[in-house]
This record gives structure tokens, sequence and C-alpha cells, in this order.
């Protein structure tokens, strides 16, 4: 019933919403947010208040001029109990003259690193009454008599959060491909420098100093893409389960979700400042639109969700089926493998090996972590200070955790689909598998090292295979990014536009500065001249 009275008119666009839920003094403690619904039995109403500045909602996208409704979270009040937080749908300004309504402070929260198009606003309520069926009943509901009806699951409360941050894994592959193309087509354009004396300077794309920069950022493109597919298959079956009231799959999904956000995120944000760098000066042009890619990219760091904060939440559910399999009890398909207690095999240089390498780095990571809380805990530390103390390793495992789902599902889903591509394109998806899959080997070998029986011959070897695949790769480079077909539109980037005129493009875009309307800047006359003359 309240989906056919608000969906229609959100999408055609008569309702312009954003979701408020962060405040100025939480963002991540949800539980601490400090908004009030308080409900009025005598008109059947909410009444809105931000009883505190902290309690003014910060951040939220749109906020400040565009939005005219918002979902507002706020601690639910009714028969003199505090329920916990609830969503509300609220229209916060009139739907024809957009004036903020009486009882509503709103407006724009100022310039932040990048997002500058999204007016973040903040949001503040002065006893603002609301109808009753404001309150998003689908999980809880308040009955007119002011009678409060518990949610089947509690947690069903923050779905949406869990829906964005599948989401995100799919936006992180999207802007490696925006920031592979730009740097690797910049770097076929770019000649620089003279190794050898009697050639031409070589394109900067040949040192492999920049194929290392760049290459892992094409293959992680596309290792985002498979693993957000599969995590939205697996949303949409967690939800399909929801529907019919069974629950038991959601936890999986949350931890998942939550390790796949921190990790993607991370990654992107820095691989596309490494994409930035290895453009030298001109990567730092706005008119190169990297840096606003990094702007774009470092913010989903923090946005749904905290990083180090979600990596925190799967690491509660790794120690969870750490403790549940050590009794047997049977673990969901992500986390199975902790429970593999076969001797370390002989180390394999290869896809299957490094894979159960990860999972094995994962698994010991996490027994090291219960082993460390376990102790804390029977010296007499409280399990919130041995969790806290513990925390440093306990984002590792989940790091680890995140990175055995990822290389698996890249490298199952890339054989499975080999067999319907020509060969040659096969050829190459398996050697950007093999370089992403040998790039994380590299990078995290001391924990390969701690924890499986690899040796300083494999990691020679290894090194060797990553060298050599950087070389197969070089040849179709541009081919690949080209094939993200990207419209100049869309990449606006003075360096990585189809035609390659990257100079004439630097040299139109700097044009139209208007620094350059005028061959005197009026800060001669007004600054300079006065202060050559001694008059500042
Ligand atoms: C359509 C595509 C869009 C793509 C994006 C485009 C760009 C958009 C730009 C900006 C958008 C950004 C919008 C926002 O940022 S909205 C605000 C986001 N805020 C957060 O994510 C807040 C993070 N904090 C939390 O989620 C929680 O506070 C918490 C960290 C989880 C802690 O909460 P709490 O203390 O209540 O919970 P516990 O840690 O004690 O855990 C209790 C049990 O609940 C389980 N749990 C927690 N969260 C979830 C969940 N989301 N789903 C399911 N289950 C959950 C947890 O596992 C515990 O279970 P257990 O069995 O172990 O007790
Ligand atoms: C570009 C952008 C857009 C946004 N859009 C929206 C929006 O549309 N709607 C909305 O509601 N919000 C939005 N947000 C807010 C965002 O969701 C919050 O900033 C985010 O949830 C982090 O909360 P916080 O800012 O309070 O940081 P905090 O939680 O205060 O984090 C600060 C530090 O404390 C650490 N920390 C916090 N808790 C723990 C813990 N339990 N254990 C260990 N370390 C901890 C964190 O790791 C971090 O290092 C947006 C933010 C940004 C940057």
């Amino acid at each position: 019933e309240q989906q056919e009275k608000w969906v229609p008119r959100a999408v055609n666009m008569e309702i312009i919403g954003t979701y408020a839920q962060t405040e100025l003094g939480h963002g991540t403690f949800l539980r601490g947010l400090e908004t009030t619904a308080t409900y009025d039995p005598n008109t059947e109403e909410f009444v809105l208040n931000s009883p505190t500045l902290t309690a003014y909602k910060w951040w939220p996208g749109g906020l400040a001029h565009t939005a005219n409704h918002c979902v507002v979270v706020a601690q639910l009040h009714s028969k003199g109990v505090n329920h916990g937080v609830h969503p509300f749908i609220v229209q916060i300004r009139d739907e024809d003259t957009h004036m903020p309504l009486p009882g509503v402070k709103v407006g724009e929260i100022g310039p932040k690193l990048s997002f500058s198009t999204a007016n973040n606003g903040f949001l503040g309520f002065d006893n603002f009454r609301v109808p009753r069926d404001s309150m998003l009943m689908k999980n809880a509901q308040v009955l007119k008599d002011g009678t409060y009806v518990k949610s089947r699951l509690s947690k069903l409360t923050y779905g949406t959060m869990v829906f964005i941050r599948v989401m995100i894994v799919t936006d992180m592959a999207y802007y490696l491909s925006v920031g592979a193309t730009i740097a690797i087509r910049y770097s076929a354009v770019r000649h620089q420098s003279k190794p050898k004396e009697n050639e031409p300077e070589p394109q900067i794309l040949d040192y492999v100093t920049q194929q290392h920069k760049l290459f892992i950022a094409l293959a992680s493109s596309h290792a985002f893409r498979v693993t957000g597919q599969w995590l939205w298959t697996t949303f949409v079956r967690v939800n399909k389960a929801l529907t019919s009231g069974n629950a038991d799959t959601l936890p999986e999904l949350h931890a998942v979700a939550c390790c796949l956000k921190a990790v993607t995120t991370r990654d992107a944000a820095s691989m596309v400042e490494a994409c930035r760098m290895s453009c030298g000066g001109h990567g730092y042009m706005t008119s190169s639109y990297l840096p606003i890619l990094y702007g774009i990219t470092t913010a989903a760091c923090t946005y749904e969700g905290e990083n180090t904060v979600l990596l925190l939440q799967t690491a509660r559910s790794l120690v969870k089926a750490w403790q549940k399999g050590s009794k047997g009890k049977p673990l969901s398909p992500t986390e199975a493998y902790l429970m593999d207690k076969s001797p370390v095999p002989k180390w394999e240089n290869t896809l299957d090996g490094i894979i159960a390498g990860f999972r094995r780095v994962s698994a010991g990571k996490v027994q090291d972590c219960v082993s460390k809380i376990d102790k804390l805990v029977k010296m007499g530390t409280s399990y919130e200070d041995a969790w806290n103390q513990t925390s440093v390793r306990l984002v590792a495992a989940s790091e680890a955790h995140s990175r055995a789902v990822i290389l698996a599902t890249f490298r199952a889903e890339v054989s499975r689909a080999a067999a319907a591509l020509s060969p040659p394109l096969a050829r190459v998806l398996h050697q950007l598998v093999h370089l992403y899959t040998v790039y994380w080997a590299l990078e995290r070998v001391g924990d390969l090292l701690l924890y499986t029986s690899i040796a300083e011959r494999d990691v020679q070897e290894l090194q060797q295979q990553y060298e050599d695949l950087l070389q197969k790769i070089r040849p179709n480079t541009v081919g690949l990014v080209d094939a993200f077909d990207l419209r100049d539109e869309i990449l606006n980037s003075t360096l990585g536009a189809y035609d390659g005129r990257v100079y004439e493009r630097l040299m139109e875009e700097a044009l139209k500065s208007p620094l350059n309307a005028e061959p005197v800047n009026q800060s001669f006359h007004k600054y300079l001249k006065p202060f050559m003359q001694g008059k500042l």
C-alpha cells in the first residue's frame, strides 16, 4: 500500500528523494542516531525532532537543494518506549515552491574533496509533524493506538545498505575501466625519454614499470565486474528467500557484501590514484578527469559503511564461523573452507594453488585471531577489549577472505564463460585472470610464506610469471580498453579521448580558463603593481 502511494510518484520524479541516515554526530553507529520520531496517538502523527546539533542529518546527497522528500532514519518512540532506529519517508520541501516546510531546517554542507555536484546537505527538524503512514512499515509497524509491532528480523532495517554495498562492487569495476582507459590510451600516445640514443622516444606504455602500474587496474575492472555479477545474483537469491520469510542466508550476504565493498573500493581508489600518477603532470590536470575520478572512488571507501567498520563486520562473521565449525556445525558456502583441517599441501604455482593459498592465509589469520581473543579473555580481559586489541589482525583476516572470494570467483566465471568465446579472446581473458592472481600473490607473499608451503624459488618463479604476463598482455592493452567502449563524452578526459589528440585537447581546455580572458589580469593592478611600488 505504501509502495503504491510513494513509488509511482518517485518514478515520475514528482518525488525527488535522498537517504537521510547519517548525522553530524553519528555515521557508523546507527543505534546512536539522535533524531527522534515520537508517536502522538491523539493525532495519529509522528513528531520528528533534532534534539541536539549532533542530531542534524549531515551528508545525504542531493539534500541541500534537490530533494523534496527524504527517507529519514530516526529513533522511534511510542507509548514512552524507544524501539530503535526506523525509516520514515518525509516531505521536506513544498512540491510547488520548493521552499523548505515549516519546522524543517535544510542547507548545504560546504566544499568537499570531490562530488562537487552532489549538493550534500544538512537537515534538522523542529517538532515537525508527519502522518502515521510516513513510517515505512514493511518490517515493523505502529498501529493507530501507538502499539508497536516488532519486525520479524530487526536487521531488515539495514537492508538498504546491503543493496547499495552490492551495487558499489560493480560501480568500482566501472570506475576502474574509466581510469584504465584514460591512462592506457595516454600511455600509448605519450613518448618520453631516450633509453636508446639512436632510436626515437618510446611510448611510455613500453616501460614495464608503466605496465606494472596500469595492467592491474585493467584486470581488476574485469575481476570486480565478474565478482559484482556473482554478488548481485547472491543478493537476488537471498532477497527471494527473505520474501518467503527465510532469513538464513542473510548473514552470509551481509558478511560478503561488507568485505567486497571495502576491498573493491580501496583497490579502486588506490589504482585510480596510480593511473593518475602514471600520467605525470597531465594526470594532475582536472581536464584529465583522473583527479575527479579519484575523488569519486575514495569517497566510496567511506560512504555506505566505512571500510574498516565493514571489514570488522565480516571478521565478526568469520570468527563466529570458526567457532561454529569447531563444534562440527555446517558453515555457509563462502566460509566453508575455514574448516579445511587437511595438512598444508605442497605449494603449486598455479591459479588453483594460489587460490588455495589465500584460503589457507584467511583461515590461518582467523584461527590466530580466535586464539588471541581466547587467550586475552582467559587472562581476564573483557571480550570487547580483546576484540579491540585483536582488531588489526581481524581486518587483515577479512581482507584475505575477500581476496580469496574475488580470486576464486574471477577464475571460475572466466573459465565458465571461456567455452563460449573465441580462442583468442578466451586466451586474453585468461591472461588477465592469471595476471590478477599472480599480482596479489606477490603483493601478499609475506602471508603466503607464513601460512602455506611456498618457498623462495616459487616466489622467484611467480615474479618471472608476472613479468612474462605483462609482456604478453602489452600488445592487446589498447584493444582491451577500447573494448570497454566508453564514449569520449563519458570519459570527459583530455588524455583519454579516442582520437589521441592529447596536446591539442589540453590546450583547448586551457584556453577556456577564465584567467585567459585578458592578457593582464586585474590582480596585477589590484595587488602586484601596488606591491611592486611599495604601496602594499
Ligand atoms: C544504485 C547504485 C548506487 C551505488 C552508489 C552510488 C553513489 C552513492 C553515493 C553515496 C551513497 C552513500 C549513502 C550512505 O552512505 S547511507 C549511510 C551508510 N551508513 C552505513 O553504512 C552505516 C554503517 N553502520 C552499520 O551498518 C551498523 O552501525 C553496524 C556497523 C553494522 C553496527 O550496527 P549494530 O551495532 O547494530 O550491529 P552489530 O555490529 O552489533 O551487529 C548486530 C548483528 O546485526 C548484523 N548486521 C549488521 N548490519 C547488517 C546488515 N546491513 N544486514 C544484515 N545483518 C546485519 C550483524 O552481522 C550482527 O549479527 P550477529 O548475528 O553477529 O549478531
Ligand atoms: C561522499 C559521501 C556521500 C555520502 N552520502 C550519504 C548519504 O547519501 N546518506 C547518508 O546517510 N550518509 C551519507 N554519507 C555519510 C557516510 O555514510 C558516513 O560518512 C559513513 O557511514 C562513515 O560514518 P562517519 O562519517 O560518522 O565516520 P565514523 O564512523 O566516525 O568513522 C571515523 C573513524 O572511526 C573508525 N571507527 C568507527 N567505528 C568504529 C568501530 N566500531 N571499530 C573500529 N573503528 C571504528 C572508522 O574506521 C573511521 O576510521 C556520505 C558520505 C560521503 C563521504
